[in-house]
């Protein structure tokens, strides 16, 4: 699947606290439309790595490239606009805000400039709302999301407050999207609905993912590929199949559940 220049690049990046290696020379790549699974125990550094990729740490060594072009440098509210967005692992909406307020929110601030602007009623500044309020409709018929629009997010379920974070992560058309652990606290109707949502994402926009997940049924239903962290290292990689049944891989799990016993 990886062919021609990777679309995300991440190049023996190591997040060090004090001495704590959180992640410690770790390489992977994303090409464009490329579904990648980030796997490994907990605390084996999954989430740090996300943060780096975000540029919510900046990291202690190595370079991450997206399109070839390093984003050190890029301040985090600029990430979204080069191209990555992320949901978190509690969901982070505007509990008080409608849906449609939420999506609107993941606008990028040049989009969100013009939203600001459009109370001098200029005709760009109008045209650019109407713009926004196609994206928000688009995007919440692509998540099924069309009859929340209104409602304040949150009392939503939690399922459809996790596809609203989804929505506000894909209405700037990103090219990656860093999903961390999705469907952590959801029922099985939940995950099936995140799902489909994906799937459907997938087909309807050129979009990459790269994900964080302890549920295996879940990371094996969407992934083409996987990385395995085990104490912030690259453990193993390769197709879900593949993955699955290295041995280095499953002693890494056992492990963890043998200190559990
Ligand atoms: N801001 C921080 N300061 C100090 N240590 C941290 C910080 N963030 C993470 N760590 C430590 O880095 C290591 C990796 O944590 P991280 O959250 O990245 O792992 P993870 O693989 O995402 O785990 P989980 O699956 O449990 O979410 C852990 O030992 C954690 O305690």
């Amino acid at each position: 699947m990886n062919t021609g220049a990777p679309l995300l690049s991440v190049d023996n990046v190591s997040m060090h606290f004090g001495g704590l290696k959180a992640v410690d020379g770790v390489s992977l790549t994303v090409a464009a439309q490329q579904v990648v699974g980030l796997i490994g125990p907990n605390g084996s550094g999954k989430s740090t790595l996300i943060n780096v990729i975000s540029r919510i740490y900046d990291p202690t060594g190595g370079t991450v490239k997206l399109d070839d072009k390093e984003i050190a440098g890029v301040a985090v509210h600029e990430i979204a606009a080069l191209g990555i967005t992320r949901t978190f692992q509690n969901v982070r909406l505007f509990p008080t805000m409608t849906v449609r307020d939420n999506l609107r929110m993941g606008t990028t601030s040049a989009t969100r400039a013009g939203f600001v602007t459009s109370g001098l009623a200029l005709p760009a500044a109008r045209r650019e709302e109407k713009a926004v309020d196609q994206q928000v409709e688009d995007v919440a018929v692509l998540l099924g999301l069309e009859a929340q629009l209104d409602r304040v997010a949150g009392d939503l379920p939690y399922g459809l407050q996790k596809l609203t974070e989804l929505g506000r992560a894909l209405i700037s058309n990103p090219k990656l999207i860093l999903l961390d652990e999705p469907v952590a606290g959801m029922n099985s109707s939940e995950k099936q609905a995140l799902v489909a949502a994906l799937r459907r994402v997938r087909a309807a926009r050129p979009v990459a993912f790269l994900l964080v997940e302890h549920d295996m049924a879940f990371v094996m239903s969407l992934t083409e590929y996987l990385y395995v962290l085990n104490f912030g290292k690259l453990i193993a990689q390769g197709s879900p199949e593949h993955v699955r049944a290295d041995p280095g891989v499953i002693e890494a799990y056992l492990g963890v559940g043998h200190a559990e016993s």
